[in-house]
């Protein structure tokens, strides 16, 4: 028997196979992050039409009927996979076949791809809505928009943004530390309204000094998107936490600080 022959048989296959395995998973998580932030740094730049070679007015000349129903076709897509991967049950079965660690993981992988499938095949619908004529309305409205995208970022590190995008389970995983039960948190700004990350979209994706028609379709399906979204993730979140969510909700708005029913 050579050294490494017995090295390993000492550790024993399934040791050798897990410690692997950990890494892989763990490079598996940073990868997945790493693609996750390209695809919301490239966001910013889509919505707001600045920097980036395709933005939402921008592409291939299309029919106006078919544009439509090929933006409306790719949201369902980005709608369907980010809510049903996000669902309790769905997680229950799909982990029978996706290690539990990358779970979250390849949840965000794969809404960042459909994410950029859609950035990559949205089609322009270049109509005007509305341009405001004031250069000072036009900056405040590009302001806003920039503060929503800020909202989004600091309220995913208030709520524990490691966690949500997969990095803190892969990092366990790899030390050997349990993977913790699911808390229930109110800090900062969810003292204020219980969904601040997706207050956060709702107002970078309205507040656009030129809206087009087709920045208008995107904001209008998310913003309803975003409300089915919230029906279902408090529906898990009663499931989760019972009666500390239930009192949360009567104490604490959904979107507008200070207003409880909204
Ligand atoms: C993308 S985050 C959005 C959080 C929140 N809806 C928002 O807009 O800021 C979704 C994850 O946050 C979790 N979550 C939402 N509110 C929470 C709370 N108050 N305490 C703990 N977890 C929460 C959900 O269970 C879900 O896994």
């Amino acid at each position: 028997m050579t050294q490494l022959d017995h090295q390993i048989h000492s550790i024993g296959p399934e040791v050798a196979g897990s410690r692997i395995f950990k890494f892989i998973a763990f490079l598996y998580g940073i990868a997945a992050y790493l693609v996750f932030f390209v695809t919301i740094v490239y966001a910013i730049g889509f919505v707001m039409g600045l920097v980036v070679p395709k933005t939402i007015d921008t592409g291939a000349d299309t029919p106006a009927a078919e544009a439509v129903i090929i933006n409306l076709l790719l949201m369902a897509l980005f709608a369907v996979q980010h809510s049903v991967m996000a669902r309790q049950r769905f997680k229950a079965w799909w982990t029978q076949f996706v290690p539990k660690p990358v779970e979250r993981s390849t949840y965000v992988l794969f809404a960042s791809l459909s994410l950029l499938l859609l950035f990559w095949q949205w089609r322009p619908l270049p109509s005007i809505v509305w341009d405001v004529a004031s250069a000072d309305l036009a900056v405040t409205l590009v302001t806003l928009s920039f503060a929503g995208w800020i909202l989004v970022f600091t309220s995913t590190f208030i709520i524990n943004h490691f966690e949500l995008f997969g990095l803190h389970q892969v990092t366990n995983h790899l030390v050997g530390k349990q993977a913790e039960p699911p808390r229930f948190k109110t800090p900062l700004l969810y003292k204020f309204v219980r969904h601040p990350i997706y207050l956060g979209f709702i107002i970078a994706f309205w507040a656009a000094p030129t809206m087009t028609v087709g920045h208008l379709l995107f904001a209008a399906v998310t913003t309803a998107y975003i409300f089915v979204g919230i029906a279902l993730e408090e529906h898990d979140l009663v499931d989760l936490f019972g009666d500390d969510y239930r009192q949360y909700k009567q104490r604490v708005s959904m979107l507008i600080p200070w207003r409880r029913s909204v």
